[in-house]
């Protein structure tokens, strides 16, 4: 399948007159996972809050499936097919694991897209299904991420945007996290933003990188690795 899911055409995004975004452009095939790398304040956040509507572009499109989206209400581009697990994952601390799937379900989807349920879900991650009664807010931060994953999971999307998972983890944790992402992938097209380098290269089929709002490498995650050397001003530290 080499038709394009997801495709970003070169938007521009501003805070205010702070023009933060320029000309930045994403293509995302099915069943792949495009990592979104540059160092703090490259921009990574700010695309995903325009890809999801928090932001729209002033200029530029973004494209579901031949679905123009830019100027939907993030209601409208979740519905869409948009998953987001933001960064900090926000989960519903007064809720409970359970509760905080439930409420994230989708009652209707389009009929030939994937419904996930909780079992589903659980099926992922084992431990939110052990921890099923206990408060969001008493989870351990890998756990938190997981349920945060799996809430995105239950609005059936077909692509997962993910702002920065791995932030706060223990290695270990990061490491399942990497398994559990290169199980996902076979199954939904994913937006991966990291500044775990070891992660996103073990994970990623493809990346943008960018640097003050502009991308500055685009392509295969193997011609990434042939030039990162070239590249390496425009990372952060990893
Ligand atoms: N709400 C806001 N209002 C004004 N400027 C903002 C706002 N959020 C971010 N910015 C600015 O936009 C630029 C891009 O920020 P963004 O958060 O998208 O970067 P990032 O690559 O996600 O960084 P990080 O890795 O630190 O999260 C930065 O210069 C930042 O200061």
């Amino acid at each position: 399948m080499d038709t394009e899911l997801l495709a970003v055409r070169r938007i521009n995004a501003y805070y205010a007159d702070s023009h933060v975004l320029h000309d930045v452009s994403i293509s995302l095939k099915p069943g792949r996972l495009l990592t979104l790398l540059g160092r703090n304040g490259a921009g990574k956040s700010t695309c995903i809050n325009a890809i999801v509507g928090f932001l729209p572009p002033r200029s530029g499109s973004v494209m579901l499936d031949g679905a123009a989206l830019e100027k939907c209400s993030p209601e409208q581009i979740s519905r869409a097919g948009i998953g987001l697990v933001p960064q900090g994952r926000r989960v519903f601390g007064s809720l409970t694991v359970r509760e905080n799937l439930d409420v994230a379900a989708r009652r209707q989807t389009p009929a030939g897209r994937r419904v996930w349920s909780r079992e589903d879900v659980n099926q992922i991650f084992p431990r939110l299904h052990e921890r099923r009664d206990q408060l969001a807010a008493s989870l351990s931060g890998g756990e938190q991420q997981m349920l945060a994953i799996g809430r995105a999971l239950m609005t059936n999307p077909r692509v997962l945007l993910l702002d920065e998972p791995s932030e706060g983890l223990a290695p270990q944790i990061v490491r399942e996290l990497g398994n559990v992402l290169e199980r996902l992938k076979s199954e939904i097209a994913i937006v991966l933003v990291e500044q775990n380098l070891g992660l996103a290269m073990k994970v990623a089929d493809d990346v943008v990188l960018l640097n003050t709002g502009r991308v500055v490498f685009s392509g295969s995650s193997d011609d990434f690795q042939a030039q990162q050397a070239q590249l390496q001003s425009h990372l952060g530290v990893s």
